[in-house]
This record gives structure tokens, sequence and C-alpha cells, in this order.
């Protein structure tokens, strides 16, 4: 509806073809086209990166037209939205998923060959964007592709970090942190919006006023900065919708600058503008809760007033009653990061829009819904009321009235219950007064949910055991998934040519359901035979990549037994490194006959450790100090190999996922939430040696028992296990390992003193003691398996098959019928 500018519209129209075409020539000549006109090289002389520019800039042009006809779209039909709040989007490498959602990687493929490059080679040219941590982030990254692919109408709010999670380079075993200077060459996936900004408020006093007649807060801030979007399209699968995760960066405010310009203060500007930038600058690399950081908290308020701004904006353009607010959004709260976005709403509502108490409660009660990623009280965010109040002193006044109105609620449904009323109340009382955010979280969210059963069950029985006997109706739980897009289209096409084969087509890749259909096969020695080579292809690009990385010739015979995640005392790597050093120790007690029967095993551990959590730094050097220690070992041979992949992230993921044959999830039951890592191992045929935890528990109800290596305590065993304490018996082969890493056997005997202190005796929270010989035994049925080629072939097209469920298409459709209540907006052209 171009309205006034009708006639100009026409002719702009006329002008322009209706849409860029996708024939070889015409690809060929917008790359070069953006060689010369965007990178600005000559045609005749650019590198690969400058290729890689000019192939993104093409590829751009086109994922903007599907974007701007899907933003016209929505803006038509209005649709109910979701906002989706995260702090963290682990987005990766973005060209092949790209052209691969839009159906053009084969034509930019035979456009570029055609010019005399390697469409692989040019993508290898794209940096990572980390702009996440873990597992939280990247499932983000996973439901945004979902979204968009499902048609629902989404917008992603989130922070533009200057520098993203470190890069992790090892020196002498250790891990050392460098900063992620990821925008050095700019990001050509992001459009900068100068016009799309906001002023976010900081600091400052609120005082009493009158407005007609009507007593109203007005908060007066200390401190303004202004937030910059940069947008992100997000391109579906199989479909032209196109969606918007809208990346915030904070920039000076002008108001700021001109003050200490007036004041002739030029140092002071410059200083002033650095302060305003570091908001945005820096993603904290730590997957557990911050405590009372004020920069953090200060990005968490940044990116939720101006994303609240937005969404404000977007709703007041075309409606005018409030009323309409809950039936045009939904918001979600990624993890409590984003849930000051409650206190922020209801301040715009009760002071910029003068709505009564009520009725913005009411609002608030209907938007927000809460997802919690933890499982430990102690990783439940809390907010020191000092930091808070001097930071946005409304903002804790509005807390502080919603838990008078909570509390007063609950006295009248529970009675005067002080216990419960203390473990309730969003208030902490105590030397230090904490706002606690999770509470708060689901105090104002109609749905509550975990991220596996598991998760959810002790969210009600443990964690929220307090709300949930209150609001058993608002807790649900939403199995995490990740995207087959990326976990196998993208880095596993050898795999996804197979699939598609032998299921006679591709709708898998929209409905992965149908993945199932490979049951039918699963003992078909055909397919057997295409699958190990399929395999094989993905062992040979891995094996490549460790050789480049640590110099280090492993045999494609071998099991590729991969561990890779971040470095958690929870997530025991330990454990891991304790099998692998006992492995070694009986290989060396072999004779030359028992030798014959080892299987050969590559074991592949990689992850990053937060900067401070020490014991995880440990953890990474014993690795690379039992390697150095059985690598070098000649009389091993290729029994046994062991290898650090450093800097993991996720392009290092999507190489070595296709490429395992084993992968390991080893946490304590109880301790994983979910874990989404194992999900992607599972559809690319890899199988799975693991405790029942998490969404581990709901796999093994897809694909059947007999098709993975459980070991260990069952979460309901553990507490039982942990009461023993001194009493719990220690298998003697636990004892010895770590008596061989004490005694120095892998050197540094000072420095793992500490690491050999806490899984001995009663400090052994994790149970690495107690579940030792069940994962011995897990292994040596891994090993029985892999030998049988036929069986350990079937178990991993029967873990691919049942994989679908895995999918973060399901998890969104969950979250879009469950919980935002939002109806697929599909773009017509
Ligand atoms: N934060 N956080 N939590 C996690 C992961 N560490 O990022 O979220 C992930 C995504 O929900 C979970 O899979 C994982 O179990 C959980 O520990």
């Amino acid at each position: 509806d171009f309205g006034e500018r009708k006639g100009q519209a026409e002719r702009m129209l006329g002008l322009m073809d209706v849409f860029l075409k996708n024939d070889p020539i015409s690809l060929q000549k917008d790359i070069l086209h953006h060689v010369e006109y965007t990178v600005a090289r000559s045609r005749f002389s650019f590198d690969d990166f400058e290729a890689y520019q000019a192939l993104a800039h093409s590829v751009r042009d086109r994922l903007i037209e599907r974007w701007h006809d899907t933003l016209i779209h929505f803006k038509k039909e209005d649709p109910k939205r979701v906002y989706f709040l995260s702090l963290e989007f682990l987005m990766g490498r973005s060209l092949s998923n790209i052209v691969i959602n839009l159906g053009i990687r084969d034509q930019f493929a035979d456009a570029l060959s055609q010019l005399g490059f390697d469409f692989e080679v040019l993508a290898e040219q794209e940096g990572d964007a980390c702009l996440g941590n873990g597992g939280l982030a990247r499932l983000s990254a996973c439901q945004m592709d979902s979204l968009a692919t499902l048609d629902y109408p989404a917008v992603g709010y989130g922070l533009r970090y200057q520098y993203g999670l470190f890069r992790q380079v090892i020196v002498d075993g250790f891990q050392h942190e460098q900063p992620d200077y990821w925008l050095n060459f700019g990001n050509l996936w992001d459009i900068e919006r100068i016009h799309i900004t906001y002023p976010v408020k900081f600091y400052g006093t609120v005082t009493d006023e009158f407005l007609n007649g009507e007593k109203c807060k007005v908060w007066v801030p200390g401190e303004m900065v202004e937030a910059v979007a940069y947008d992100n399209p997000i391109p579906g699968y199989g479909t032209r919708n196109t969606i918007n995760l809208r990346l915030w960066a904070a920039k000076p405010s002008d108001q700021h600058d001109m003050e200490s310009f007036n004041t002739g203060d030029y140092v002071d500007a410059v200083v002033n503008r650095q302060r305003a930038e570091s908001i945005s600058s820096i993603l904290y690399p730590d997957d557990r809760s911050y405590q009372g950081k004020e920069l953090r908290l200060k990005q968490q308020y940044f990116f939720v007033s101006a994303s609240v701004q937005d969404i404000f904006r977007r709703f007041k353009d075309t409606h005018k009653k409030f009323d309409e607010f809950p039936e045009k959004v939904a918001l979600q709260l990624n993890d409590t990061h984003p849930s000051l976005a409650i206190a922020e709403v209801m301040r715009v509502l009760l002071d910029e829009e003068h709505l009564s108490w009520h009725r913005a409660w009411d609002i608030i009660c209907k938007i927000f819904s809460f997802t919690t990623h933890t499982v430990s009280p102690e990783g439940l965010e809390k907010i020191p009321v000092d930091l808070l109040g001097n930071l946005l002193p409304r903002h804790l006044q509005i807390i502080y009235d919603i838990n008078f109105n909570f509390v007063e609620e609950l006295k009248k449904m529970i009675g005067l219950d002080y216990d419960r009323l203390t473990r309730m109340s969003i208030v902490e009382e105590g030397a230090v007064k904490n706002i606690r955010m999770a509470n708060l979280s689901v105090i104002c969210s109609h749905t509550v949910n975990g991220v596996s059963r598991l998760h959810s069950e002790l969210l009600r029985t443990k964690l929220f055991k307090d709300f949930y006997d209150l609001w058993p109706h608002k807790f649900q739980y939403k199995t995490n998934g990740v995207t087959q897009r990326r976990w196998i289209v993208v880095s596993n096409p050898s795999l996804c040519a197979l699939i598609s084969k032998w299921l006679g087509t591709e709708a898998w890749i929209r409905d992965i359901d149908l993945l199932i259909g490979l049951r039918d096969y699963a003992t078909n020695a055909e397919l057997h035979q295409e699958w190990k080579m399929v395999k094989k292809v993905n062992k040979i690009r891995l094996a490549e990549y460790i050789e480049v990385m640590s110099g280090l010739k492993v045999s494609l015979d071998a099991m590729f037994d991969v561990q890779t995640k971040r470095i958690h005392e929870y997530k025991r790597q330990l454990l891991n490194i304790l099998g692998i050093i006992h492995r070694y120790d009986c290989i060396k007690n072999m004779d030359k006959n028992d030798r014959k029967k080892v299987v050969p095993r590559v074991c592949i551990i990689g992850g990053k450790a937060a900067p401070g959590y020490e014991i995880a730094k440990k953890v990474i050097k014993l690795c690379h100090a039992v390697a150095e220690k059985i690598n070098n070992d000649n009389d091993i041979g290729d029994l046994l190999k062991l290898v650090f992949i450093p800097d993991y992230n996720v392009s290092v993921a999507e190489m070595v996922i296709p490429g395992a044959d084993l992968s390991q999830h080893l946490s304590t039951a109880g301790h994983e939430a979910s874990g989404t890592g194992s999900m992607k191992f599972l559809m690319n045929g890899c199988l799975l040696l693991a405790t029942a935890d998490g969404s581990t528990i709901e796999m093994v109800e897809e694909i059947g028992q007999d098709n993975v290596f459980l070991f260990g305590a069952k979460a309901h065993e553990v507490v039982a296990l942990r009461k023993k304490g001194p009493t719990l018996k220690v298998p003697l082969q636990f004892s010895r390992v770590v008596r061989m890493i004490r005694d120095g056997h892998f050197g540094f005997e000072d420095y793992f003193k500490s690491l050999c202190d806490k899984i001995e005796g009663t400090s052994d929270y994790f149970l690495l003691g107690a579940d030792f010989m069940s994962y011995l035994e897990a292994q040596a049925a891994a090993d029985k398996a892999f030998v049988d080629e036929e069986r350990w072939t079937k178990m991993s097209i029967l873990g691919a098959a049942g994989s679908g469920r895995f999918s973060s298409d399901r998890t969104i459709q969950e979250y879009a019928e469950n919980t935002w209540d939002i109806q697929p907006c599909r773009c017509p052209f």
C-alpha cells in the first residue's frame, strides 16, 4: 500500500526487475558487479576473501528481497507476533545456511565454478558470529531458523557485541583467551538501521508529579545512551518468509556529547563516548550465571529497553487501545537475562501510557512467558537491591510493588506460612538484599517451561516447587531441538543427499518426522554400504583437520569418540579422561594377543572453559598432558589417541559432528537441563554414550534402549548416593587412575592435585567414582558393538531415523500452539 506515493512507486517498480534472477549469467554478473563496485576491487584481480565478500553481497541482495516482502506482508496482515528476547545468539557462519534456505546454493556454486571459484573454499572465508556461550545461545539461533521456516511472525531481539566469545588459544596445554574481533572486517549479514534508534536511561532519581491532576512517577535519568538497531534477516527453508533478528549496539547519545562540548571538556566527551559503547562491547564468557556485575545489568536493561520501545512503537503504529496489546504481542524470556522487560513494560504502561496498575498488570500477565535453562538454585540470577536501585531506581520501585501485591495475594492463598512466603518472595532478605529474577519471571509469566521432560519434573518437584504447588497450570515442558537445516543439510551434505535418496524426497528437510522412513532400511545392505561411506568421507575431513590443528595423523579405522561442549565439572569431561587413562593403562599391561582385540580409538575432546573457572582450565591441561603421554607412546601406536580440538565453536562443530562415530554426554544425572549437542550427533548417525539425563531420556524412548550406551546413576538415585558420602565404595580402577595422576604419570602433579582432591572421598560431588564402573562397562559395550559393523551401522541408522522429535521445528510448533498462541503468516509471493 504505497498510498500517496503511488505514482512514484509505480515508476520505481518499472525501473527495477521484480525479482533478481538466479540463472548462472545473472549470478556471475551480480558477483562481478559487487567485486567492482561494492568490494571495489578490479574484476581482474581479487582474492578469495574479496570473492567471498562479493558472493555474500549477491546472496544478501536476494535475502533482502524476501525480507522486505515478508515485513510488508506482516505489516498488511498485522498478525500476533512473538518477540524472542535473548542476551545470546550463537549464529556461527551465515552464507551456506542462507543460500541453502533460499534454495539457490547449487546455482551459486555453478556460477562460481564458471568464474573459477569453489563455493566451499569461499564459504570458509567467513568468520563465526559467536554472540553466545553454549547451548542456550545456539538454541536461540536454531529456534530463529525454525520460526522463519514455519512462517511464524516473530522478531528476535539481542545485543550486537563488538567482541564475541573469546578465541581459545592453547599454549603448552593451557587455555588462553584472546578477544574475538569478529567485526574487524565488518559483518555482511547485518544492516545498520541508523534511523531506528532509541534512548536508554540509567541512574538518576524518581519524583512524584501530578499530570492532569493524576499523581504519576517521573524518572529523571543520570545517564543516557542511544541504542542503534542492526538487523539480521533470517530466511526460512522452502518459504519466502524471512524474519528479523534485531541486535542493539550502544552509541553515545548526542545529548550527552553536547554537554561536554559546551563545557569545552573534549576529553570528557570522548570518554563518555567509550563509556556508552562499552555497554554492548563484550559478551560475558560464562555459561553460568552472573551476580552483581553492573555492566552485565546495564547490558540486560539496555537491550530490554530498546526492544520494548521498538515493540511499543510497532504496536502503536497501527493500534490505539492497549487492551489489544496481548492479542498482538507475545514476549518470550530466554532465561532470566531479559526478565527486566517485565518491570520495563510495567513502567511504560504506568508512567508513559498512564494506564492504571490493574490494567497494566493484567497486560503483563497475558504477554510474558518464561523458559528456564537452569537446574540448580545457584544458577538462578539474583540482583543486589543496591545495584538495581542505583542503576534503575524506578524499576526497583515497580518490582517492590509487584512483590507487595503478590505476597498479599499469597497470604490469602496459603496463609501465614512464613518459610514459604520467604522462599517465594521476589525480594531475598539477608546481609545482601537481592531481587530473585526467576521468582519475578515465574510470578509474571502465564507459562513457565523447562527444556526437557526431566528438567521440568525437577522444576516442579524442586527448583519451583512452591510455585508449581500454587499454579500447576503454568508449568509446561518444551524439550529442546536443533535445526536439521544447519546440522544436516549445511554441515553434512553427503548424508543429506543419502537420506533424500532413500526417502525418495527432500521433504524431510521441512518435515523431519519423515526421517522415520529410514527404519524400513535399517538392515538394508546397500544402505549400510552407502551409510558407512558417508561416515568415512566425514571422518577423512575431520582427520585432516586434526592433522592441521595438532600435527597428529589418526587412523580412520579407529572409533572416533567425541566429547565436545563447554567444560564444566557437571559435564564430567574428567570422567572421560580418567576412562582414557584406564584404557591406556590396560593396553600397556596387555600382551600382544590381547592387544589384537583392542578396538582402536581416537578420543576427541573440545570446549571452552570460562576464563575464571580454574578447575575447568585444569581439566583442559590434564587432557593435553595425558595426550602428550599417550600420543607419543610408540608402544601403543594407533590403538589409542587423544586430541583436544581448540576453539570449539559452531563451524568446528559442523565439521566434528558428521565425522564422529560415538559421542559422549556424561553429565551427572539431574544436572544437564537438556543438552542439545547430543541431538546433532544423533541426527548425523553418531551413537550416544550417555547418562539418563536431560533430553537423553527422551532420545532413548524415541530410538530404543538397544541403540544407546546408557550408564550411571539415575537422577533420583544421585541424591541418595551423595548422602552415602564416605561410605560410598570407590572402585579400585578409579583410585588407580587418580593415583597415576597424583604420582605424576602425566607430570604437573602439584597443579592437578586440587583436581584429584575434588573427585575423591566426600568431595566427589559429581559422583565420578560412583559411576566409574558403569561407565567402563558402557565403553566396553561400545567397543563390542563397533567391531560388529552391521550392528553398529543399524544402530546408527535407527538413531538418525528416530531423531525427528529433536528438531527445533517440533519445539517451536509446541511453543506457538501451547504458549504464544500465534499462527503462521506465510508470505504469498
Ligand atoms: N544456560 N544454560 N543452560 C543450558 C546451556 N548450558 O546453555 O541451556 C541449554 C539450552 O537449553 C541446555 O541444553 C543445557 O542443558 C543448559 O545447561
